[in-house]
């Protein structure tokens, strides 16, 4: 008889942005060689798993409705991983999973990959499995190339696909307000834009990640504005064009500056401190150009057991657009 911790286990796990997203040539496995700087930000899903005669997957909040519950969810793959991995049978993992989405959906935040994370700590406990960071880093590429981030949290440099990482950084906490779109853009559509658009017009490429290394080190966010970039904001502007606006809209309202968040659409802006975050989120929400806007700070950490119950899970404020 395998061992299971009889409890149900409670994984906390963070979405990202990129501050820095430098993307290369295509590959010839599809993948984009990438130099990109992740911080893992306080909006976050919670992922419970309970031994289960019947394998069940039930998600819950924001956008929940367009969350995939059978194998394609990237939960049900990391287990699926897990058990060959352990020598148990993939087809009967024997679990019931609850996913509480507080990540948006498709929204470049890595939500997918936040839950593929939060499912290798779970079980990895669950099944009393005693996986090291570095193996469950392993099989966590396997599934995605941000799962690795969020499974580490922090703010790491990550190269090769993206799961290649580095610790970096950051003195302070930085505070920003995130402008959630209408619906969500698809991560591989958005890369393809880019090729297409670089085909035609050689979109150009943002700089050397160093200067931004170094504007983390400093913790000084004024600094750190400046030196936003992601390669991919063209190709998902490209796609989605009232983003212009929403990227306009919220400079105006008073942030330092403002990015599509990876693969986009939403968009982070950066502001001096949490309480112009707050009055920023309230202006732009004003605006009208986005469906919802939050307030998050980061670095906060990757993929944690919790200690308390989910029910404890904070509320982030939230303004209705
Ligand atoms: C946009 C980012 O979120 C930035 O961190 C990531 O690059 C996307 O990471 P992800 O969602 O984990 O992506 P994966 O599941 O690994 O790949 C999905 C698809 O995105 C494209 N993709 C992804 C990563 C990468 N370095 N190059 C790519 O071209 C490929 O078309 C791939 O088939
Ligand atoms: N657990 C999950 N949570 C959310 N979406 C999932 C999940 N599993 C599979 N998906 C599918 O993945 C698609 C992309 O969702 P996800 O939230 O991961 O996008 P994303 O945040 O843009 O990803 P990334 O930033 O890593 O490129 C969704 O449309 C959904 O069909």
């Amino acid at each position: 008889m395998l061992s299971v911790v009889p409890t149900p286990i409670t994984v906390r796990v963070p979405a990202k942005v990129n501050l820095h997203l430098s993307v290369g040539d295509a590959r010839p496995d599809g993948y984009h060689e990438l130099v990109t700087v992740f911080q893992a930000l306080s909006l976050t899903d919670d992922l419970t798993v309970l031994a289960s005669d019947e394998p069940v997957l039930e998600v819950q909040g924001e956008g929940a409705d367009s969350v995939p519950t059978g194998p394609e969810n990237l939960a049900w793959k990391a287990v699926r991983l897990l058990a060959e991995h352990s020598g148990r049978d993939p087809e009967d993992p024997g679990l019931r999973i609850s996913i509480n989405k507080g990540i948006p959906v498709a929204g470049g935040m890595a939500g997918g990959s936040a839950d593929a994370a939060a499912a290798l700590q779970a079980v990895n406990q669950l099944w009393r499995l005693e996986l090291g960071r570095d193996e469950l880093s392993e099989l966590a590429a396997q599934l995605g190339s941000d799962v690795p981030f969020s499974l580490q949290g922090g703010t790491a440099l990550g190269t090769g696909r993206g799961e290649s990482l580095v610790p970096v950084l950051a003195r302070h906490t930085f505070h920003w307000v995130i402008a959630l779109d209408k619906e969500g853009l698809s991560t591989p559509g958005v890369y393809g834009e880019l090729d297409r658009l670089r085909a035609d017009n050689g979109n150009g490429r943002i700089g050397e990640v160093e200067p931004l290394l170094e504007a983390l080190a400093s913790g000084d966010p004024r600094q750190l504005a400046l030196l936003l970039g992601n390669d991919l904001q063209a190709a998902a502007v490209s796609l989605r064009p009232n983003l212009r606006r929403t990227l306009r809209a919220g400079v105006q309202a008073g942030a330092l500056a403002g990015i599509v968040s990876g693969s986009g659409p939403t968009c982070a802006f950066l502001c001096t401190d949490a309480e112009e975050a707050v009055r920023v989120a309230a202006e732009l929400s004003g605006a009208g150009v986005c469906r919802t806007v939050r307030v998050a700070h980061g670095p906060v950490p990757g993929a944690k057991v919790l200690s308390e119950e989910p029910a404890n899970r904070p509320t982030p404020p939230q303004v209705h657009a």
